[in-house]
């Protein structure tokens, strides 16, 4: 056979197994969501695969379903949240995603490799695949920054010099530099959960998973450790899962969500579409929650409105990037535009927020502008000022 030939025949088997495999999994009922929403980038590679996974504990008395028949597929390089209320099932959703619990039915597969059913030794070889982080961080208490981040290492069973130069790396990833002789006691929550980071990401795994990670902590200090797990996503190229109750965060981070409730995943996809369109009751909850936070208005009786002028609110959620459509108006139409107040929170993609604007012009530019930015998937209220 010419070399040309084999060359597509491999091609045509690797797409016909792609075709058969993406097919295969539009038939999970959560899946055809997934692309009912269109985000599923079929290009890039999965690291997770749950199928069909439930888990049931039993006790003397009672059957509890805390994850029930969740299939979730999360790509490389994302940053995947999972959200849900008190006792939805998240956090052994995630302890599943590493077999810390195993799971009653399904299968988990990380980096291509089944993990359900392996003996304990191989087990504990893929973990190393998996990093971790946790509400209460989970550090040892006798040891020191360095000693702590160094402990994977030493389990790893890294030879002392290697060791030594990861850790050094590891404590300007996360920031800990002049910290690295403390002991955890010594340390801020940030910094403790920062150590945390660092050890989970000792042996530079494919995957970090975070349980409620910043539930303990204020919101400037969530916010500073949410920016350091961006960066590492993005210099690592590191696919983050994160449990949260607070939607804020998933808004923040996350380039996909799911919404658990009663260990089922009821809704998911790209962040800035199900903010867009959510469908479910508890997901418009938590969108409705996050909007209210954002949602302060102007004080209105401070502003005049004169002849000729409109008050206007325009809503963004996702694209576009409010900036550039403000630009973009002010060139295209001749109309003084004024912001007089405004929210706008960024996402992985786009914006999410409000803006309230006092325009000017003739009735005429004011309508062919306000359709131009209706035209841009911005909702736009005109709204009545006595
Ligand atoms: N080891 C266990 N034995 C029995 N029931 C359990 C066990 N672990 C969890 N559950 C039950 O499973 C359900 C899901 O719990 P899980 O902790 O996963 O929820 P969650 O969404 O993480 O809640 P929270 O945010 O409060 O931790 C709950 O009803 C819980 O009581």
């Amino acid at each position: 056979m010419k070399p040309g030939n084999r060359k597509l025949m491999l091609e045509g088997a690797k797409s016909c197994k792609a075709r058969a495999l993406r097919d295969e999994m539009i038939e999970d009922t959560s899946l055809s969501v997934i692309r009912q929403k269109g985000f599923f980038d079929w290009r890039k590679h999965s690291v997770i695969t749950l199928k069909g996974i439930s888990k049931t504990y039993k006790t003397k008395n009672t059957t509890v379903k805390a994850v029930d028949q969740v299939n979730l597929t999360i790509a490389e390089g994302q940053i995947y949240g999972v959200i849900g209320y008190s006792g939805a099932g998240k956090s052994t959703l995630i302890r599943l995603l590493n077999v810390l619990e195993k799971p009653t039915t399904g299968t988990v597969v990380v980096d291509g490799t089944e993990l359900t059913n392996l003996p304990k030794k191989e087990l504990r070889k893929e973990r190393q695949k998996i990093g971790m982080i946790f509400q209460h961080f989970n550090l040892l208490w006798s040891r020191t920054v360095r000693e702590n981040i160094s402990f994977p290492l030493e389990v790893a069973k890294l030879p002392a010099q290697d060791r030594k130069k990861r850790v050094e790396e590891l404590i300007d990833l996360v920031g800990l530099r002049g910290r690295e002789d403390n002991y955890p006691s010594q340390l801020s929550g940030g910094q403790k959960q920062r150590v945390g980071i660092a050890r989970a990401l000792a042996n530079n795994p494919k995957v970090l998973l975070c349980d409620e990670a910043t539930s303990a902590l204020d919101p400037k200090t969530t916010n500073s450790i949410l920016d350091l797990l961006i960066d590492i996503n993005q210099k690592l190229n590191l696919t983050i899962v994160l449990i949260t109750h607070e939607m804020h965060v998933i808004q923040k981070v996350c380039h996909e969500v799911a919404v658990m409730d009663n260990g089922q995943i009821v809704e998911q996809g790209a962040v800035h579409e199900v903010f867009r369109r959510p469908e479910k009751s508890m997901t418009k909850e938590f969108v409705k929650q996050l909007s209210q936070s954002n949602d302060e208005e102007p004080l209105w009786d401070e502003i005049k409105v004169n002849e000729g002028e409109k008050l206007v609110s325009l809503t963004f959620v996702g694209n576009p990037a409010e900036e550039s459509l403000v630009t973009d108006v002010i060139r295209r139409f001749p109309i003084d535009i004024s912001i007089l107040h405004g929210n706008i929170a960024k996402l992985q993609q786009g914006s999410y927020g409000k803006l309230y604007f006092r325009l000017a012009g003739s009735d005429f530019h004011i309508e062919q502008t306000l359709d131009y930015i209706r035209s841009k998937e911005v909702e736009v209220e005109v709204i009545e000022h006595a």
